[in-house]
């Protein structure tokens, strides 16, 4: 956690796309069922950071990695909870834990696993045997990360979703996690996820030289702590850039008590 009131979590799949691990884990379906508990309102598509409120001083954001590894390593930086979505009838892949470990190295998040595709087993003998084993392994592989399980969809609201009654146990989980101190490195260094961007070049200066240098503004929750005019600023994966000035923006996802006191 960076901010006093916001907490950054990122859904990860146990794999990249070009291994041979099965596609379509679930973790769009996992943000979908998570903002459907919380806000009661459908998420057509996950695109982009997500804000929601989840109490009355206390908002998530929750962010879908890409499936590559620059992501991983980018998002592990700024995100406060990993959940890893794992296929449990597929099981894990070597990249599930060559992950754990560059979540380690890249910036240290909570990560907690969760095992979907459940009701794939038929047998109830060994659906209960292969939980056990992941549980174990997963235990062992994070020296004592919790997994949660969610055994299969069910049609609420003309969607499907996860059952509500573990979707509510893994809200809950969260938000347990989002009330522990933030990691002392990233509370006293300003960061940002970008939600948005915008090229604020001037049109002329474009037209002259189409590989003129930009002027570029990001938007997004400052997190750490304050952000000041001139300092150099790191952007992941681009390089590193001045900043020729920060503004504070009026609140898009305005927290209850804030409302309030306004
Ligand atoms: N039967 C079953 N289907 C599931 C389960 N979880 C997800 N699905 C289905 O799997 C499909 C893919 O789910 P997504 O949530 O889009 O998976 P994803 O990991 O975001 O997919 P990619 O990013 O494209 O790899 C959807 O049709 C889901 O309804 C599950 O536990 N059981």
């Amino acid at each position: 956690m960076a901010a006093a009131d916001d907490d950054l979590m990122s859904s990860h799949r146990s794999h990249r796309t070009q291994r041979s691990g099965p596609p379509g884990v679930g973790k769009s379906l996992v943000i979908k069922s998570l903002v459907k508990h919380v806000t009661h309102q459908t998420l057509p598509e996950v695109r982009g950071p997500i804000t929601i409120v989840t109490g009355k001083d206390r908002r998530i954001q929750i962010v879908e990695c890409p499936n590559d590894i620059n992501g991983m390593i980018d998002l592990a930086k700024v995100a406060d909870l990993a959940l890893l979505v794992i296929d449990g009838s597929y099981g894990f892949e070597m990249e599930t834990f060559e992950f754990l470990n560059i979540m380690q190295v890249h910036g240290f998040p909570k990560v907690i696993g969760v095992l979907t595709h459940l009701d794939k087993f038929k047998d109830p003998k060994n659906l209960r045997k292969t939980r056990q084993l992941l549980k174990h392994r997963f235990w062992n592989e994070t020296h004592g990360s919790k997994l949660f399980y969610l055994s299969g969809l069910s049609e609420t609201h003309g969607g499907k979703y996860y059952s509500s009654k573990e979707t509510l146990n893994l809200t809950r989980f969260i938000k347990s996690v989002s009330k522990l101190p933030p990691l002392k490195w990233r509370a006293t260094h300003p960061y940002l996820l970008a939600d948005r961007f915008e090229d604020v070049t001037h049109p002329e200066k474009v037209e002259l030289d189409k590989k003129c240098d930009r002027n570029i503004a990001l938007y997004g929750y400052l997190r750490g702590c304050n952000l000041k005019q001139g300092m150099n600023v790191h952007i992941a994966g681009v390089g590193d850039y001045g900043l020729s000035g920060v503004t504070v923006l009026s609140d898009p996802c305005p927290l209850p008590s804030k409302n309030k006191k306004g």
